[in-house]
């Protein structure tokens, strides 16, 4: 017997209903039996032509934000069909519904917005947020990601139009690691924009005012987190592209109350690691031997230095011995306890005595890094001198580009490659096509969270976590590690291949609601076998049966 979906919904609104649409695809019985007779072509599609079909259009179009809104479009009409397609060509269309194009979408979104998806909750609903999570037609969700906009990618403040990327990132968390769509929430919170040309713009969706801050904000997003935990218990929460005056903020207001995580701060940082374990087994060398340092010293670049802190700790070190092999780097210069202005307790742990350097060149020369981790998003800034003098300090230095999108990158791969002689271990945050160099191919691979969240998430939903701790991104980092081959080190890639996603998430998945389970936070019973157990409860796109055939 095959499982029959039940729902009350007949004819045309069948068709509009992007959770349970199969357009083409309905049955002989079904079109008979749900008064679809007559309202589609004759003949019944199979699910592969329909693919192929689907496939077919996105093809025709040669800018990638055109095909992504194609691909948006079948979000909104047939979600099943548009999940098989990003499963199947994941290499192909993760660049479009995810980073870089989404980095142009959001730019555009008020421009090319065709359909409402997800909660849009503005400071003008205050008092009233319980009534729009009401009205999310959705019965169950596991998962919300939520953004302000205020710092989407590297593109700064944009607004409601930030909306892309919560979007995405669910995307991702269905085509990656399995959870069902129809549990999934993306969510803007609109406090207004500070982006002028938005302001400026007529179809500009979002509240035309300045950003509200302070206790207003505060007391939206608790008024927020209450809705919807009220509504869905044991909902996890994804905190997404805030600015940093508001990323630890509200991490450290929710991490031990909600099951919550910043994916810039937290995610980034367990790709990063990741990427340090790889480089680590490429030059046979250990992390506590290290000396890294940062351009750009936001949430990002704090993320990763404390969690590459903690790693080296594991390793023997002791935290102040740890710390000191870190620094960073950010528009002011070489950050100092000298600064004037005070230093977040994010940074604080790692500002230099002193620091006559004005350049990251000159902060190169000084501190003799063997690694230096991009997150500044300034475009090109590991100039070809930075490069070639870390390839002078360095016998194999190790270059993380990550700002995205493309355009923010601090250098290429080509560069990154070339101006250390082909010796550079080499991770970026937009995707680069592969590399020859003196006869060798290089396959750089994106130190992006897209290899950790998705997996991240299914455990701590998989598991009902109570809370997500912050060593599950390190036991995240160590799989991910583990799942790099021999052979992709060979060809400068320092993660897996994207092909390898699905099984990626699983394997993160069992181990972080181990994790999870271990340390008493999980709402359910430990199954017998956890890993088996996960891959099962993994959502796959195939459409449903609405009629016994
Ligand atoms: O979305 C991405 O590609 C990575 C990320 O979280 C960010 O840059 O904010
Ligand atoms: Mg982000």
């Amino acid at each position: 017997m095959t499982d029959i979906k039940d729902t009350t919904l007949r004819g045309v609104n069948l068709l509009r209903n992007p959770w349970f649409n199969k357009s083409s695809a309905f049955t002989e019985k079904e079109r008979d039996e749900l008064g679809l007779r007559g309202l589609l072509p004759p003949r019944v599609s199979t699910f592969d032509e329909q693919v192929t079909r689907l496939k077919g259009i996105i093809d025709t179009y040669e800018k990638p934000i055109n095909k992504y809104i194609v691909l948006e479009g079948a979000h909104n009409s047939d979600e099943c069909l548009y999940f098989e397609l990003l499963v199947r060509y994941i290499d192909q269309f993760l660049p479009i519904v995810y980073t870089p194009t989404v980095g142009q979408a959001c730019l555009q979104y008020s421009h090319i917005f065709r359909y409402a998806r997800g909660l849009y909750v503005s400071s003008e609903d205050k008092g009233r947020v319980r009534q729009l999570v009401a009205n999310v037609p959705h019965k169950d969700v596991d998962i919300i990601v939520v953004t302000d906009g205020q710092r989407i990618l590297g593109l700064g403040d944009l607004g409601v139009n930030g909306m892309g990327i919560p979007v995405g990132k669910l995307a991702l968390y269905t085509a990656c690691a399995g959870v069902n769509p129809q549990k999934t929430l993306p969510v803007c919170i609109d406090v207004g924009t500070n982006n002028e040309e938005l302001l400026n713009d007529p179809l500009y969706m979002g509240l035309r005012q300045k950003r509200i801050t302070g206790p207003e904000y505060d007391a939206l997003i608790a008024e927020f987190v209450d809705a919807v935990r009220e509504r869905w218990p044991n909902v996890v929460i994804q905190f997404e592209d805030f600015h940093n005056s508001h990323a630890y903020d509200l991490l450290d207001q929710y991490k031990d109350k909600v099951p919550c995580f910043n994916d810039d701060i937290q995610g980034t940082a367990s790709v990063v690691v990741t990427g340090m374990f790889s480089a680590m087994r490429a030059l046979k060398q250990q992390l506590k031997d290290q000396k890294v340092l940062f351009l750009g010293a936001g949430s990002a670049a704090t993320g990763i230095a404390h969690l590459i802190a903690d790693a080296m700790v594991e390793e023997g070190l002791t935290r102040e011995e740890a710390l000191a092999r870190i620094k960073l780097f950010d528009s002011k210069g070489l950050v100092t306890k000298k600064r004037t202005a005070p230093l977040t307790p994010a940074k604080m742990p790692f500002a230099a005595e002193d620091a006559p350097a004005e350049t990251f060149l000159e902060a190169i020369r000084e501190i003799k890094p063997t690694a230096i981790i991009g997150v500044s998003a300034q475009g090109g800034a590991f100039t070809k001198e930075c490069l070639e003098e870390m390839a002078k300090i360095n016998e194999r230095p190790i270059i993380f580009a990550l700002s995205n999108p493309t355009s923010k990158a601090e250098c290429t791969a080509e560069e990154a490659y070339t101006y250390t002689d082909g010796r550079c271990l080499f991770a970026c945050g937009s995707p680069f096509k592969p590399v020859e160099y003196k006869g060798k191919t290089f396959v750089p691979r994106q130190g992006n969270n897209h290899y950790v969240f998705p997996g991240i998430g299914l455990g701590a939903i998989f598991s009902r976590a109570k809370l997500i701790p912050n060593e599950v991104f390190l036991v995240a980092a160590k799989v991910l590690a583990d799942m790099v081959k021999p052979e992709d080190l060979e060809r400068g890639s320092l993660y897996p291949a994207l092909s390898e996603v699905r099984e990626i998430s699983a394997e993160i998945g069992a181990a972080v609601a181990g994790y999870i389970f271990d340390k008493n936070l999980a709402e359910i019973e430990k199954p017998a076998d956890l890993k088996k157990a996960v891959k099962d409860a993994m959502w796959d796109p195939k459409h449903a049966h609405f009629i016994q055939e």
